[in-house]
């Protein structure tokens, strides 16, 4: 069963610029009404999907309705993934630059963006998750500063970071387009 038209969702997140994309990016396309909520939730430890479930019952529980989360990593295939979901950590101490020295051992410079959403109804509800996924790779700094690692991503087929690339184009390839694709494609479900 789907929500009720003209529900409410609220998406919960303190970044202000992931906040930015994923109005950007729906538009008018997500049934509900989307509100947002700036809670600062725990970044949790361990595996992706179990981590966006974790982040979306936490949500859940603090705002006592329907929410929705969102939970971005950034994966280095010479690395076995990592950062992963630590990316933020990583950003924050070492910024873009660091990020790219952090491959300077290694040839292979491939990595990939992934970003899940998840939805639940209410606290003990079901967790339904949306992945999105974008290959590239990690490149020299380039492009503005306004976005976390943007400037060290560089997706596959573009000679351009995300940073550098108009934002039109950053949304309609990056990771977080395509988990709200699946979002949209599929729909949230209520028990
Ligand atoms: O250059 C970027 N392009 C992106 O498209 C993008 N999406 C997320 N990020 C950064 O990667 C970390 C994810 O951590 P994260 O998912 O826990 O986010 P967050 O803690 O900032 O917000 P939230 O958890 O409250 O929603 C944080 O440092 C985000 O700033 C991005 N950087
Ligand atoms: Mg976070």
């Amino acid at each position: 069963m789907a929500l009720p038209a003209g529900r409410s969702v609220v998406f919960v997140t303190g970044n202000a610029k992931k906040l930015e994309e994923v109005v950007q990016i729906l538009g008018d396309r997500f049934p509900y009404k989307l509100v947002s909520k700036k809670i600062d939730l725990p970044e949790y430890q361990g595996e992706p999907d179990d981590i966006s479930i974790q982040k979306c019952q936490e949500a859940a529980k603090q705002v006592e309705g329907p929410v929705i989360v969102e939970d971005t990593c950034l994966c280095f295939r010479a690395l076995g993934g990592l950062p992963g979901p630590y990316i933020k950590w990583f950003l924050d101490k070492l910024k873009p630059e660091g990020l790219y020295r952090l491959l300077s051992g290694f040839e292979d410079k491939s990595a990939w963006a992934l970003c899940t959403f998840a939805f639940c109804a209410g606290e003990r509800e079901p967790v339904q998750l949306f992945r999105g996924i974008t290959e590239g790779r990690i490149v020299e700094p380039r492009g503005p500063r306004d976005f976390g690692w943007d400037p060290c991503f560089q997706p596959d087929g573009y000679d351009k970071t995300y940073a550098e690339l108009p934002k039109d184009v950053k949304n309609t390839i990056s990771h977080r387009y395509r988990a709200l694709a699946a979002l949209s494609d599929q729909g949230v479900k209520v028990p």
